[in-house]
């Protein structure tokens, strides 16, 4: 807050852009229109690479809204994601480009683009091509904005919910209640049998990819029992150990906090019982196989050679380093769950 206010603090905003698309479920395909949102990510130059895709951070948004004949009012909508190293607070804004219930409606996604000299590219894909300190803002952008695109009204009054200055809770006026931003818990285990390991496979999952095993925390329940049930309901597993490795924010389908789990099963008992409803498949792998996998992970890959079975979560995927950890630290010995 003090550094929205602050002087020496220039605002800073980055855009984010949406549109609507069907979404695929497990059960069934949904029509509906869901919002999806795209990152502003710009590449420089001819030809776009890893290393050149970034956010278009615009220091005087101001300029460029009046320049397409756009009130700068809309900025009361941005919400804080963070700060500069030079203390410069950062705003995300959700500027709706190309929906026509929007009041942006008049901004076309091309003529921005040619103003910035760069492209749009989806939300998903720039999350992994980024560095992980813009992949973590706009992780943040995309929860936050959203979050607030959901929560305009009171659930108690029906009245419209007012956002604060920075955008981190929202309150309704005729009551005083305050609504926060939610993060539901996630667990993503990778469960071990002491020499494979095991991944598994969504129907969601974008084709070829496997990862570990994954699931919600239900109401009342502790980490270590949503480990447990996940891997009973979902492959028919009996956790033997399980130990903490590392936690991440993940803004799909809404705001997540995925907490990561390495998980041993006792010897003998690996016999997989897999619950089609919530998985395509899953099955054991050797580390040797995993190792070759990491090492040539690339879904191109497996297409042209054929010589990949499968490939695996991208390096700022949570599931990317738990599933390394396993392969680099075979040793490692968990602690009684
Ligand atoms: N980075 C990675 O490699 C991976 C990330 N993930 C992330 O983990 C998340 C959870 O994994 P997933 O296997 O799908 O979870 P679950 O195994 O818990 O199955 C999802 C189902 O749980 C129910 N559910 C319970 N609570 C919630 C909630 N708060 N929000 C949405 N659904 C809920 C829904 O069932 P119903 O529709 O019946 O109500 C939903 O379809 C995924 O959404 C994905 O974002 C998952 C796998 C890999
Ligand atoms: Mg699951």
């Amino acid at each position: 807050m003090s550094l929205y206010c602050g002087t020496a603090c220039r605002r800073k905003i980055f855009w984010c852009y949406r549109l609507l698309s069907t979404y695929v479920t497990k059960t069934r395909i949904c029509q509906a229109r869901i919002l999806e949102w795209v990152a502003v990510s710009f590449s420089r130059g001819s030809s776009r690479s890893r290393d050149q895709t970034r956010i278009a951070y615009i220091a005087e948004l101001e300029r460029l809204l009046s320049k397409f004949g756009q009130d700068s009012q809309i900025l009361e909508d941005s919400v804080l994601i963070g700060c500069s190293e030079e203390q410069e607070a950062w705003f995300a804004l959700d500027l709706g480009l190309n929906s026509s219930s929007s009041i942006n409606a008049s901004l076309q996604k091309a003529e921005i683009e040619t103003a910035l000299q760069g492209s749009f590219i989806k939300l998903t894909k720039a999350l992994f091509e980024l560095n992980v300190k813009d992949a973590s803002l706009l992780s943040t952008a995309q929860a936050l904005l959203r979050w607030h695109d959901a929560h305009q009204f009171c659930s108690r009054s029906g009245q419209p919910t007012k956002k604060n200055v920075s955008g981190s809770k929202r309150v309704c006026p005729s009551n005083n209640i305050i609504y926060y931003p939610q993060v539901a818990p996630v667990v993503i285990t990778l469960v071990s049998d002491g020499t494979r390991c095991l991944l598994v496979r969504q129907s969601s999952f974008p084709k070829g990819m496997y990862s570990a095993l994954a699931g919600f925390c239900d109401i009342g329940e502790s980490l270590e029992e949503t480990v447990r049930r996940e891997i009973a309901e979902e492959v028919g597993l009996e956790v033997d150990r399980l130990h903490y490795s590392a936690s991440q924010h993940w803004p799909f389908p809404n705001s997540t906090l995925m907490i990561a789990c390495h998980a041993t099963v006792k010897p003998g008992q690996t016999e997989l019982q897999v619950n089609l409803r919530e998985l395509e498949a899953a099955a054991w792998f050797s580390r040797d196989e995993v190792a070759t996998v990491l090492r040539r992970n690339n879904p191109s890959n497996q297409q042209q050679s054929g010589a990949v079975p499968f490939w695996l979560p991208p390096k700022l995927a949570i599931a990317h380093q738990l599933i390394k950890e396993w392969v680099e630290k075979p040793t490692c010995s968990p602690l009684p769950a």
